[in-house]
Order: structure tokens, then sequence, then C-alpha cells
């Protein structure tokens, strides 16, 4: 059954109780639920994603709505960050049934298989390597054609893909005007931009399709694929939103070794509280920034840093908060020809008709630029191996198949934290640093669960990822130089103008950096594991160390950050979660 208030409630005690109704929990809470005999209980601090403003969610295009300043987000700021002039950062995190999978951009990519290699040997566990977890991958999803019904046989390869998982997911719904210029310049500069027919086979080098996770031209969430799926069919499955996890509970010990298996929850940070109870364990799926938060407020982390908010010490794990890692983000534009087709009229406001139509054609057939995301091509690329940068500063990345930056381009003004222009037409590049070596913290600000963590991406803290977003921006201009984009491009816009014009230096490219990065939003490593003793926050099944009744499914799990968009990585890593959650408990 589906609750609003824990008065609700029927019963406190279940099998399983799951906090948090984002990808690892949406995943994890519908798996064990197959089972009739498992009772399962997930409890969301945010809101339902039907009714009110819910086209946010459902419509892709829309999805910059449903994530800032909305109801569907914890509106969090980050600290201010030193490497960008000091700004504090706005930083979106889903507050609502899917958790961010309901607010976020919809890339649908994966990282390399050194990634998952890499994972697999942090963690001691062959069952993260690339061959093991590929299954997962496909588990979770259901290729299905665009929504404008074109052939895609070419613009993925199934091999590497499922056919009947619960997540719906496809490559654009709706062809662009530089489509076929972007494609053409992975044939002129291919040696540098080549194509790739499938950055999610595990190759991940080279421009190609981009997936998302769409369906019917709808956007596809851990709640739509598995969660509601689950709850409207099953009867031992109960989901409490609006509610917060606000601490565990010590329930006994094995020797010096505490037990977790009772929650604290509230909707109030003064309210009354109840106490949940799982006969078999709690599971952590409150994301990178709830868990780490959530195991601090039980005084599970560092015992000085708790000390500084009043909270007593329960279990020593000082990793907890301690790992965050993020991409940074910086979008450039550039003007285009007068003559151009682009989707600006929309995206600036300037043809509010048009827009309008967009909606009407959605609501009629879900079709149109509504029924797609920002970009429709996507690139992972690596820094010359003789590149001085790489010599200077080290190789932050997986492996020789392992990105160091991505471009992504889109089909009008595109930016996460510039002031819109009133007029005009452009394309957009995202250029994101994807194999980051700076790490940042969730800190508790408070004992109050109810107050925000302090949130530090430490964006920059090392000169390589600030030279890597600098080599990527000049590559970005290097792309648009092809020749098939003569006549199109007009030049840059506002400050990169003069950034990347003849008289332009790195230092103003850096100094434009340091201005307008932001966060594509997507914290993890927050609670990593590792499989040696004394390192690492959860162990190779994900059981939270030194203490039992705990375990963590989401992304604050990954000890790196994977090297693209990594919800589907979450998904993959959930599913193979769920199945050595059934196995430790003989389901
Ligand atoms: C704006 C935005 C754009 C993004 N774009 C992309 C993209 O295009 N492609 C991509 O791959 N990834 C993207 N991401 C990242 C991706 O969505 C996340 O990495 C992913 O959803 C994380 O999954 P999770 O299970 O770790 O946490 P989440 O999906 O965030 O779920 C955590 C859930 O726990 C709940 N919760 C937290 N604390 C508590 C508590 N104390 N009690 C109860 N519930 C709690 C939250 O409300 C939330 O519902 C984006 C994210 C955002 C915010």
């Amino acid at each position: 059954a589906f609750y609003t208030d824990p008065s609700q409630l029927k019963q406190t005690t279940y099998d399983f109780v799951i906090v948090g109704a984002g990808i690892g929990g949406g995943v994890v809470a519908a798996r064990l639920s197959e089972n009739p005999s498992v009772k399962v209980l997930v409890i969301e601090a945010g809101v339902d994603d039907t009714g009110y403003r819910s086209e946010q969610i459902q419509i892709p295009f829309m999805c910059g709505q449903a994530s800032v300043d909305s109801p569907f987000d914890w509106n969090y700021t980050t600290t201010p960050q030193k490497a960008l002039n000091n700004q504090a950062i706005g930083y979106a995190r889903g507050f609502v049934m899917g958790g961010s999978s309901s607010t976020n951009y919809l890339i649908w990519t994966r990282g390399s298989s050194d990634d998952f290699n890499r994972f697999a040997k942090v963690a001691g566990d062959n069952s993260y390597s690339w061959n093991s977890i590929l299954p997962y991958f496909k588990k979770s999803e259901r290729h299905v054609i665009p929504s404008d019904g074109r052939n895609d046989s070419a613009e993925y390869l199934p091999a590497f893909h499922g056919f009947s998982g619960p997540l719906a997911f496809s490559t654009t719904g709706n062809l662009s005007g530089i489509d076929d210029k972007i494609l053409a310049t992975t044939k002129e500069l291919s040696a540098e931009f080549p194509f790739n027919q499938d950055t999610n086979s595990g190759k991940l080098l080279g421009l190609g399709w981009q997936q998302d996770a769409i369906g019917n031209g709808t956007r596809q969430s851990s709640s739509s694929a598995y969660l509601k799926p689950a709850l409207n069919s099953r009867s031992n499955i109960d989901v409490l939103i609006h509610t917060r996890a606000t601490r565990l509970l010590k329930t006994g010990s094995t020797g010096s070794v505490p037990e977790f298996k009772s929650l604290e929850i509230a909707t109030t940070s003064t309210g009354p509280r109840t106490k949940i109870t799982a006969r078999k364990e709690i599971i952590l799926s409150a994301g990178a920034i709830g868990t780490p938060q959530i195991l601090m407020l039980s005084g599970i982390g560092n015992a000085a840093d708790l000390a500084k908010v009043g909270i007593n010490s329960t279990v020593s794990l000082p990793e907890v908060g301690t790992n965050l890692q993020d991409h940074p983000l910086t979008s450039t534009q550039w003007e285009v020809s007068p003559d151009a087709v682009t989707r600006d009229g929309i995206v600036l406001g300037t043809d509010p008709a048009a827009a309008q139509a967009a909606v009407e054609r959605w609501n009629t057939n879900r079709t149109g630029v509504m029924s797609t995301t920002l970009s429709n091509h996507m690139g992972f690329f690596r820094l010359p191996s003789n590149s001085s940068v790489l010599a200077k500063y080290g190789d932050g990345s997986s492996g020789p198949g392992s990105a160091h930056y991505e471009l992504a381009w889109v089909n009008n003004f595109m930016t996460i934290n510039q002031p819109f222009p009133t007029s005009g037409k452009y394309v957009a590049n995202i250029n994101v640093v994807v194999s980051p070596t700076s790490r940042g913290s969730v800190t508790l600000a408070s004992s109050d669960p109810f107050a925000a963590p302090l949130i530090d991406p430490n964006f920059y803290n090392t000169d390589l990822d600030l030279q890597v977003m600098l080599e990527s921006i000049k590559a970005s201009k290097r792309f648009i130089s092809a020749k098939v984009w003569d006549g199109y491009i007009v030049k840059p816009y506002g400050d990169l103008e003069q950034a990347l014009g003849p008289n332009g230096t790195d230092a103003d490219i850096i100094a434009y950096i340091r201005q307008w990065t932001g966060s594509i939003k997507h914290p993890m490593c927050t609670a990593p594991v590792n499989g040696a003793k004394g390192k690492g926050v959860v162990d190779a099944n994900l059981k939270v160390k030194n203490l039992t009744g705990v375990r963590i499914v989401d992304g604050s799990v990954f000890p790196y950050i994977p090297a693209a968009a990594p919800q589907a990585a979450i998904y993959g890593v959930s599913e193979l979660a769920a199945d050595k959650i059934k196995k430790s408990w003989g389901l």
C-alpha cells in the first residue's frame, strides 16, 4: 500500500526496510518483493511523482524544470567552491518517488569496461567486473524504438543490451538540425573524434548516438519502471512518502559488534518519532548525500567530526562522507546562423507558440521535441597519450579504454548557471571532466536530521581536473572547426568570444571555467566499497562495516565515479545487489 504519514502504517516490523525510493531503493524493493513471502517497506522523504507539476517529470524536455527550484528537489547548495571564485553552486537531488531518476537529464550511460574492472579490484569481488555485471545492465533495461519510430539499428549494438527489463531506453525521438553535422565531423576528424556505434558496449571512447531513459516519449524512472509497478501489483510491499529516516537505532550486539535493525522516522524536525524494525536488514538507498547523512546522524562515521555537532560516536567508520566525487560541467555556446533550425525559441522563451505546440504534440502522441532530452549525441575522449598534462599531473582515468572528458552537443543555448540571452540561435557543448581526481565531502552541519548537510564537491581541487576541462574546451573548438560547420557557426558566445578568439589565452579559458563551472549532479562514492580490512565503508556485499544489520545500495557505494553519467551504472549495481541480498537470505 501507499502511505503518506507514518500513522497510517498497519505494522512497524518488516523483513526489509529500505530508506529512499531512488534508483537503489526502487530496484531492490521491486526485486526483493518478487518473493511473496517477503514483506518490504520503502521510506521516502520526498513527494509523489504524479499530480501537481508532474508533467515536468514525465516530459523529457522539461527535465531542467523538474530539478531547479522545484517541489521535486532537495534544492541544496554547496559550500563555497575555492576553485570557482568562491561561488556556492546549486546542487539538485531528487526529493520524490524515483529520487534523482525522476528529475535527472535522462542520459543513459554505463561507463567503460575499465571502470567496472577497477570497481571489482577495489571491492575484491569479481562480480563487479565488466563481464560479470553486463548481464545485470541488460536485466535492468528494455530497448525500444525512438518516439519518432525511426529505424535505429545503426545507432546501437543489440548484443550489449536488454530487451525485456523493466526500464525502457531509446536513442533520440527527435532528430535535430545539428545531428548530420556532428556525424559528419566524426568522419572528417575521425582521428580525434571517431564514431562509436555504442558507447555503452564497454568500449566508451568515441562519439555516438546518445541513449536515454525514455520509452514512448516519456521519462523512465526507478519509480515508473520498478517501484510503482511492484506496488500496484503486489500486497507485500508498502511505500511511505513525506517521511525521513532520522537515524539507525542499535538493537543488540554480537560480541563487540553492534547490530542496527531499527530505524527512527519522522515527518518534521520536532515532531513525533516512529520506530520501524527490520527482521532481516535495513537497506540505505538515500543516495550519495542522504546515506552518509543518516549514518552520521546515527553516530557512524568519524568520531571527532561527529563530536563537533554533539553526536556521540557509536561505530568508528572514518571514511563515511569523505570520498565525494562528482563531474564538473562547463557549457560553451556558439552563436549560429539566423537560418539555423534550433530549439532556442522554446528554450529562451522567444517563441511561446512553438513551445505550446510542442507540449500539445507531446500530449497528443508523445512525440516531437518534448519527447527528447538535451543532446542527441555524446562522445567520450582521452587526452593524447603524449599529452604534457598527463605527464605532469598523472592520469586519473580507470585505464586506457576510459575517458578524461565528455562532449555532448545541444541544439540550443544550454547552461546550468549562466544568464540566458533574450534572443538568438545557438549550439551549445556540454564539457564534462569524467574521471575527476578531486575529492569532496558530505559532513553534518547540525545534529538536526532536517537540516541540510554541508556538501563540498571540491571541484578542481587537483590541477589535473582543471587542465582536463581546459583541454576539453579546446577540443570543442577543434570539433566545430570541421568544414561541415562552415557558414553555420557565427562566433563563440559571451566571454568565450575573447577566450577562444585569436588573442585568447589559456588563462582566459580558465577564467571562463572558474566562473561558469557547475555540477552535472553526479555525486557518488561517499560510502565506498572496499574489500580490504579497515578501508572503505561497505564490504563487497555492500554491508556496512564494523556493525551488522545494515546494507547500502545506491550511488554512494561506488569506489570511483564512472567516466560517464552514472544512472545506468547504478541500476546495474543495484540489480546485482538485489541478487546478493536474495542469496544471503536464501530467497
Ligand atoms: C538534475 C540532475 C540531472 C542528472 N542527470 C543525469 C543524467 O542525465 N544521466 C545520469 O546517468 N545521471 C544523472 N543524474 C544523476 C543520477 O540521477 C543519480 O546519480 C542517481 O539517481 C542516484 O541514484 P541513488 O539511488 O544513489 O540516489 P537517488 O536516486 O537520488 O535516490 C535517493 C532517494 O533517497 C531519498 N532520501 C534521501 N534522504 C532520505 C532520508 N533521510 N529519508 C528518506 N528518504 C531519503 C531521496 O529523497 C531520494 O528519493 C542527474 C541527477 C540530477 C539531480
